[in-house]
């Protein structure tokens, strides 16, 4: 379905919900398009999938929000300016009613692949109207019931009450998941019953009997209509074409070469041709009687392509056709089609039956497929004088090349009308707005591309900021929230050093070189030892990698989790066996303010005599050991952790301290 219906509906749900919400309703749908592009083809499933979603997200019902995707279509329409067509339909709502189909059959040349649903108005009275909706699409139907509300309130002035009177294949609303459209060919048949006030619009029907156009009018000979219409065919009550046009009689002899080309008047119709629009359809006199306002497309049934076998069978001897035994007749058109193509290609080796066609227009050669069939488009009108159903049409045609592929010129087409012009308008329409699209999609990728490219920024920048600033932080930072200081009653401080790997008195670049390279990959590891949001990552500083538990999300056990850290460092760093590599750890507990300073590298930095003592545990503490202060050591000894007094220690700056080493972690 075209991206405009989806960019309707992000567009209004973002508006009613907020962008919370939309988010949320395409991750659930795992729809990845930050925007939908006009004229760019999404799945069919996705209206339902969304609809579905947002029921999930906002507890409306699926119906309520198909029907309101319908309204925001009808909304969202007039950016294209289409709401001035809408307006044009008609001065009544009923009018409008039986515009829809021409209204997306005009719509074709912008929206070439657009598949549409067909209307049909089947009732009118009084009090409103009944309309049959047919479409290949399930979940659909109450979309099309908030069309038609929000169309009768904003362009009627109408307040219409529109619901299923019934329907056939259609999916109820209210469905609980997202609905999966079945890929069979499924037609959805929909009856509705619009209830309003359509007291003028019958009034004014009525008046039409009078109206001086409607002076007695002498019959019309069939001919003229046939002439104005070379494409149209008429039908008895039993659907026998008994008249045609002769460009559609042409028409299907160049595409079922060899057939008697008598054979096309008696036939039935549905024997020449598929009925295309509307789907599954009935094609009876009692059903077709109904459907005058409904546009049909015919498509003639093609069996063969052989431009030089219909140029044969019309220089042939038509009028004795029926004399000569018909596979005479056939082997004499398949000769005269090997005369026509000896004579317009010599390279055709003798005897090869060649299914190439010569295009005579262009001259080109086309594959055997070149010749596609011919969609007729029309509606069907009833004439008393000769009790016939008559379908006025003119060929589908969207542009020159697909004239060409059907096998004909615009002198076939209808001498009155738009037919040409639209097949030429279509032509350059088409090849304009083919050079728009393509501009649209290349600008629209560059933008994709970019906003891909700002995405990997910012998340690398994010990375960044939260290497620096515990995420909550940030994120309220962010939001412009001053943040200030945060004192925290209790946390757990772990300094790790590592040792002897480089003396800061030598000038050895080499040296230097090499310890940095170590150093990386020993804070590498310390940093996947990091288990947020037990542990937080404070900062570096030389060769001493610091840590806190506690900060800046309170969690009682910080003094559990700093020493599990320790011991899971200890045993990785001692397990990669990294040559020249020591480590000390040194922990301990207490209170901490903690806040974020400077503007230019924002630091989230901790203070308090709680870190200077862990910086001491740290610095006083031998090679390969975890020492542990006396308030850190009591605090998880009372949880099974193993700690051994190491006596009192003289502290720079603390003086005597009684310490421990931690040995291991409970059972
Ligand atoms: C100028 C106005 C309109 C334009 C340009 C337009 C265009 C379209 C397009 C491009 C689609 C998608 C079809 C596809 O991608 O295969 C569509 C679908 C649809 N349109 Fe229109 N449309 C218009 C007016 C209306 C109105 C007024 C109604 C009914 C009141 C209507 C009823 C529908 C429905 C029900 C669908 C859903 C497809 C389905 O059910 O199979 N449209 N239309
Ligand atoms: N990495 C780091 N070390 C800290 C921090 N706060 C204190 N320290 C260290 O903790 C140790 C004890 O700090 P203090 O008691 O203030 O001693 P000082 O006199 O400032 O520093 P010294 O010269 O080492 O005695 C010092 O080695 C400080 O470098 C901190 O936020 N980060």
């Amino acid at each position: 379905m075209y991206g405009m219906l989806y960019e309707s509906v992000q567009h209004y749900v973002q508006e009613e919900y907020g962008k919370e919400v939309w988010s949320k309703v395409c991750a659930i749908v795992d729809c990845k398009h930050s925007s939908f592009k006009t004229h760019q083809i999404y799945p069919d499933k996705l209206m339902p999938d969304i609809a579905a979603a947002l029921s999930a997200c906002t507890g409306e019902t699926f119906d309520f929000c198909m029907n309101f995707f319908g309204k925001c279509f009808v909304r969202f329409f007039s950016n294209f300016g289409y709401d001035k067509m809408i307006r044009s339909t008609g001065r009544y709502f009923c009018d409008f009613l039986q515009s829809i189909d021409n209204i997306h059959l005009i719509m074709r040349f912008t929206y070439p692949k657009m598949k549409s649903p067909s209307m049909q108005l089947t009732n009118m009275d009084d009090e409103g109207a009944v309309i049959l909706y047919r479409s290949s699409r399930t979940g659909m139907s109450k979309y099309l019931i908030g069309q038609m509300t929000e169309v009768a309130r904003e362009f009627y002035g109408l307040q219409i009450k529109a619901y299923v009177i019934e329907s056939q294949n259609d999916i109820n609303g209210g469905t609980a998941g997202p609905i999966r459209l079945t890929d069979g060919p499924l037609t959805v048949i929909v009856k509705y019953r619009l209830d309003f006030d359509n007291r003028e619009y019958m009034a004014k029907r009525v008046n039409t009997v009078v109206h001086p156009s409607q002076l007695k009018m002498p019959a019309v000979d069939l001919k003229v209509f046939l002439e104005l219409f070379p494409f149209t065919i008429v039908l008895n009550h039993e659907m026998k074409i008994t008249h045609a046009g002769e460009k559609v009689v042409e028409t299907w002899i160049m595409h079922n070469p060899g057939a008697n080309p008598k054979a096309f008047l008696g036939a039935h119709v549905m024997d020449l041709f598929h009925c295309r629009r509307p789907k599954d359809t009935n094609i009876d006199w009692d059903t077709l009687i109904q459907m005058r306002t409904v546009l049909f497309e015919l498509e003639l049934i093609r069996t063969g392509h052989n431009r030089a076998a219909y140029d044969a069978v019309l220089n042939m001897d038509f009028e004795n056709y029926d004399d000569m035994l018909l596979n005479e007749a056939q082997s004499l058109v398949m000769q005269k089609a090997k005369e026509f193509s000896a004579e317009h290609t010599s390279d055709i080796d003798e005897g090869e039956e060649s299914d190439e066609i010569i295009d005579p227009a262009t001259g080109q050669r086309r594959s055997s497929q070149g010749l596609r069939s011919i969609l007729l488009k029309g509606q069907m009108f009833y004439i008393k004088d000769v009790d016939s159903l008559i379908f006025l049409c003119s060929p589908l045609i969207e542009n020159l090349d697909e004239l060409h592929g059907i096998g004909l010129y615009l002198n076939d087409l209808n001498p009155h009308g738009l037919s040409r012009e639209l097949v030429m308008a279509g032509w350059q329409h088409c090849s304009k707005l083919e050079i728009l699209f393509e501009k649209e999609e290349q600008r629209s990728d560059e933008l994709e591309k970019s906003l891909e490219l700002a995405d990997s920024w910012k998340r690398q920048g994010d990375e960044l900021l939260y290497s620096m600033i515990p995420r909550p932080i940030a994120e309220r930072m962010r939001l412009g929230q001053e943040h200030v200081c945060q004192s925290f009653e209790e946390v757990s401080v772990i300094f790790i050093e590592v040792m002897n790997i480089y003396d800061s008195g030598s000038n050895n670049i080499q040296e230097a070189m090499q310890a940095v390279n170590t150093l990386n990959k020993v804070f590498s590891a310390l940093d996947e030892e990091i288990i947020s949001p037990f542990v937080y990552k404070v900062e570096t500083v030389g060769m001493v990698y610091m840590a806190v538990s506690g900060a800046p999300d309170i969690n009682p056990r910080h003094a559990e989790h700093a020493c599990d850290m320790a011991l899971r460092v200890m045993k990785k760093i001692t397990s990669q066996n990294l040559s020249d590599v020591v480590i000390r750890v040194g922990i301990n507990s207490g209170p901490v303010v903690a806040g974020v300073v400077g503007l230019k590298v924002p630091r989230y930095c901790l203070f308090g005599d709680t870190v200077n003592t862990a910086s001491r545990m740290e610095s006083s503490a031998e090679p390969w050991r975890i020492q542990l202060s006396n308030y850190t050591a009591e605090k998880v000894r009372e949880v099974g952790y193993k700690v051994k007094s190491r006596g009192t220690v003289a502290v720079k700056g603390k003086g005597e301290m009684e310490t421990y080493w931690l040995l291991d972690g409970p059972e």
